[in-house]
């Protein structure tokens, strides 16, 4: 699949300005980045980088926890604390995905939604769909981080797929920046799914998120 950059804007949110950034694959499907001190460069033209490599968030959308403000995942104070890291940086960008539940899309999740209100796990859900437990790419990353000219990230994520796929892809992950927040009742047996049946890098109780060197 092919990305394309389409336009970018100015954006001020309640943490700080940002430049959002649209790209576009073959299907017409939109991806969305916002950046903080990283200018565009021309790929053609650029020079590796001296600055450290920037903070970075890959973020898979999310319509219920991130517009809805549910509490049955953490997506949503997820995407706002890594904005306020990033403007507090003051470098580094948001990559905002538009694969809705883990790639399955909105209406599966909901469907996945209804089977967890029977009482089966966020994995389970999406398996008994007949649908994969994550369906997700990260292919328009490669294109979206050279449009920035960004081939060194500090990623903050928990999810180890990421790192790999970044690595394999000549992205170098030099640091991970663990991310616990927006923990609470209604969402701990889904981060537990996630971190004993999925490999996300969460500690036993949620006290931390588990540091990739440790
Ligand atoms: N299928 C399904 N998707 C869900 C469920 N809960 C949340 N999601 C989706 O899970 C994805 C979460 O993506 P990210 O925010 O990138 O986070 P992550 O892959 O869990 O990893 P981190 O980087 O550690 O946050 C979003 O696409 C959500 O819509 C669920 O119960 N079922
Ligand atoms: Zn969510």
């Amino acid at each position: 699949m092919s990305y394309q950059f389409i336009t970018s804007a100015k954006l001020p949110t309640r943490y700080g300005e940002f430049d959002i950034h649209i790209f576009e694959n073959e299907d017409g499907q939109e991806h969305v980045m916002l950046t903080v001190g990283l200018p565009v460069v021309d790929p053609d033209t650029a020079t590796p980088s001296e600055r450290p490599a920037p903070l970075i968030r890959i973020h898979s959308e999310c319509l219920t926890g991130d517009a809805f403000s549910s509490l049955k995942c953490d997506c949503g104070p997820q995407l706002n604390s890594a904005m306020q890291a990033i403007q507090e940086a003051g470098c580094g960008a948001i990559l905002y995905l538009r694969q809705e539940g883990r790639g399955i899309g909105l209406t599966n999740k909901i469907r996945a939604y209804a089977l967890q209100d029977q009482g089966h796990d966020t994995l389970d859900a999406n398996l008994m769909l007949g649908l994969p437990a994550d369906a997700r790419i990260y292919d328009m990353c490669g294109p979206m981080l050279a449009h920035i000219g960004v081939d060194a990230v500090r990623l903050i994520t928990n999810n180890p797929n990421k790192i790999a796929y970044l690595t394999e892809h000549g992205i170098n992950v030099v640091e991970r920046v663990p991310l616990l927040v927006g923990v609470n009742d209604m969402n701990a047996e889904y981060l537990a799914t996630k971190r004993d049946r999925m490999g996300h890098l969460l500690d036993k109780d949620f006290n931390t998120a588990i540091h990739l060197n440790k």
